[in-house]
C-alpha cells in the first residue's frame, strides 16, 4: 500500500460514489454502465464511434454500449491488477468509481481486496424473468457486506411493453425479501439500460414512474454517514524511520485510517501495549493535516518515542476495540475446497498476519429462505455460514457492522496461499 497519498484524498472521498453492480448473465450489467457513461457524457466520441463501428460490423441495430465495459473486463481477464476492474467517472455533483465483475465474486472479492468501501449496490434484474436467485443471493451479500444503499434497476422494461404491473410485482416481492435483511435504503427504478429510459434521462415511456432517474439517484443519494467517523481507529501498516542525517529523530506510523478522525494533540493509547501519547502531527505526502479521518492514507508521529510495530493499533483511551482471540464470524466461503472443520487457516485482519482454527460450523445460511440450516454444516463453494474461531494471537476488533476495515477479515489456505472465505465478525 502506498502511503504517499495526497492530502486532498479525504476531501475528494467526500464526493466520492463507490458502487457495484450485480445481476445474473445478460441482465444487462454491461449495457447499463455503457449507458450511464453514454448518457452522462462520460465518453470520449472516439470510443462511441469505435463501439458504433463495430456494432454496425456485427449487424446490431442498436449501438451495443456493453462493448464499453465488455473491453474493461478482457484487460482484466487478462490478468491486470483488480484496480482495472474500476471504472472512474464524474458528473459536474459526484464522482464515482464503479465496480463491474460478473457474478457474486465482486462483493466477496471488493471486500476482500480491503475495498470494502462500496457506498451501493445495483441489483439488475430482467423485468421478464423476474426475481431468481440470484437477486436474492446478490441482495443477502450486499446486506452481509453492510453495503448501505442498495438501489434495484428492473431492466428490459421495453420488453414488457414499459408495464407498471411487471414492475410493481418485482417490486413487491423484493421489498418483502429485503425487510427480512438489514439493509438501511432500498429503491427500485423502471429502466430500460438498452433504450435509456429512466438511466440518465426521464423515460416517457414510464409517465407512470414519479420517481428519480438512476444518475439522479447516484448523484443525490446521502452518504456522508456512511463511514465511522466516531470510533477511532489507525491500524499501522509500517513503521517510517528515514536513513538520512536531516530526518534522524524522525518516527513516524504510516497506514490508513479505518475510523473516527485524529488530530494533532489528540491523547491516544497504542495496542495491544496499552502505551498512551499525543499525536505530534499528522504528515502526508503533501505536507501536515489539521485533522485526518477515515479512509485517508497518513502517517502519524508521537510525542513520546514508543515500541511500535505493524499490526497495531491507535486508538483513543476512552474507545477501544475489542481485544481476543474467540472469533465469532459470518463467511463467504470462495473456494472448491470445502471449509474445514477444525482446520487451520492463515488470517489476515487489518494489518495484522496471524492463524486460526476453526472450532465450530454453527449454521449455514440458505439463502432463499433465509433459514439457518443446522443439520448440513458442509460449507463450499459461495456458501455463507456462520462459524467460530480461535486466533493464534490476540486480534483487535470490532463487531462488522460497527466498522467495516476492522470487522473484517480473510481466511487463507496456507498450502496454496488462495483466499479461501471472506469473515465478517459478529
Ligand atoms: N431489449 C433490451 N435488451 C437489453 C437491455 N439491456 C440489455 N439488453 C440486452 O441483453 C443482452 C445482455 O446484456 P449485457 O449488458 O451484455 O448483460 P450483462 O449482464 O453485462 O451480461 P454478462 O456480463 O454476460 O453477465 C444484450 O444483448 C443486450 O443488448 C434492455 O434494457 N432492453
Amino acid at each position: 500500500m502506498s502511503t504517499s497519498n495526497n492530502s486532498t484524498e479525504g476531501y475528494l472521498d467526500m464526493e466520492l460514489l463507490r458502487f457495484t453492480t450485480a445481476g445474473s448473465v445478460d441482465d444487462g450489467k454491461s449495457t447499463l454502465i455503457g449507458r450511464l457513461l453514454y448518457d452522462s457524457k462520460s465518453i470520449f466520441e472516439d470510443q462511441y464511434q469505435a463501439i458504433e463501428e463495430s456494432s454496425r460490423r456485427k449487424g446490431d441495430e442498436n449501438v451495443n454500449l456493453a462493448l464499453l465495459t465488455d473491453g474493461l473486463r478482457d484487460e482484466r481477464e487478462q490478468g491486470i491488477t483488480i484496480d482495472v476492474a474500476y471504472r472512474y467517472f464524474a458528473t459536474p455533483k459526484r464522482k464515482f468509481i464503479i465496480a463491474d465483475t460478473p457474478g457474486h465474486i465482486q462483493y466477496t472479492r471488493n471486500m476482500v481486496t480491503g475495498a470494502s468501501t462500496a457506498n451501493l449496490a445495483i441489483i439488475l434484474i430482467d423485468a421478464r424473468k423476474g426475481v431468481v436467485e440470484q437477486t436474492r443471493r446478490h441482495t443477502f451479500i450486499a446486506a452481509l457486506l453492510g453495503i448501505p444503499h442498495i438501489v434495484y434497476c428492473i431492466n428490459k422494461m421495453d420488453l414488457v411493453d414499459y408495464e407498471e404491473g411487471s414492475f410493481e410485482e418485482i417490486k413487491k416481492e423484493l421489498e418483502g425479501f429485503s425487510s427480512k435483511l438489514d439493509v438501511k435504503d432500498v429503491r427500485f427504478i423502471p429502466i430500460s439500460a438498452l433504450k435509456g429510459d429512466n438511466v440518465v434521462n426521464k423515460s416517457e415511456n414510464m409517465p407512470w414512474y414519479q420517481g428519480s432517474t438512476l444518475l439522479y439517484l447516484l448523484e443525490t443519494i446521502h452518504i456522508g454517514s456512511d463511514h465511522n467517523h466516531i470510533d477511532c481507529r489507525f491500524p499501522v501498516q509500517n513503521v517510517i524511520r528515514p536513513q538520512s542525517d536531516k530526518w534522524h529523530d524522525y518516527r513516524g506510523y504510516a497506514g490508513r485510517i479505518a475510523g473516527g478522525v485524529f488530530k494533532p494533540g489528540d491523547d491516544v493509547t497504542v495496542l495491544p501495549s496499552g502505551f498512551t501519547s499525543k499525536i505530534k502531527s499528522i504528515d502526508t505526502f503533501d505536507g501536515p493535516l489539521d485533522e485526518a479521518f477515515a479512509p485517508q492514507s497518513v502517517t502519524i508521529t508521537l510525542e513520546d518515542e514508543i515500541d511500535i510495530s505493524r499490526g497495531d493499533m491507535i486508538v483513543r483511551e476512552n474507545n477501544q476495540p475489542n481485544v481476543g482471540q474467540d472469533i465469532n464470524m459470518m463467511v463467504c466461503w470462495m473456494n472448491e475446497k470445502k471449509l474445514m472443520p477444525n482446520g487451520k487457516y492463515a488470517i489476515k485482519h487489518t494489518t495484522n498476519d496471524a492463524r486460526a482454527m476453526v472450532k465450530e460450523i454453527v449454521y449455514k445460511v440458505d439463502i432463499t429462505t433465509l433459514h439457518r440450516v443446522e443439520d448440513d454444516k458442509e460449507v463450499g463453494m459461495n456458501d455463507i455460514a456462520r462459524i467460530k474461531i480461535r486466533t493464534t494471537k490476540p486480534l483487535l476488533f470490532d463487531r462488522y457492522d460497527r466498522n467495516r476495515i476492522t470487522g473484517s477479515l480473510i481466511l487463507i489456505d496456507e498450502a496454496t496461499n488462495e483466499t479461501v472465505g471472506a469473515g465478517m465478525i459478529v
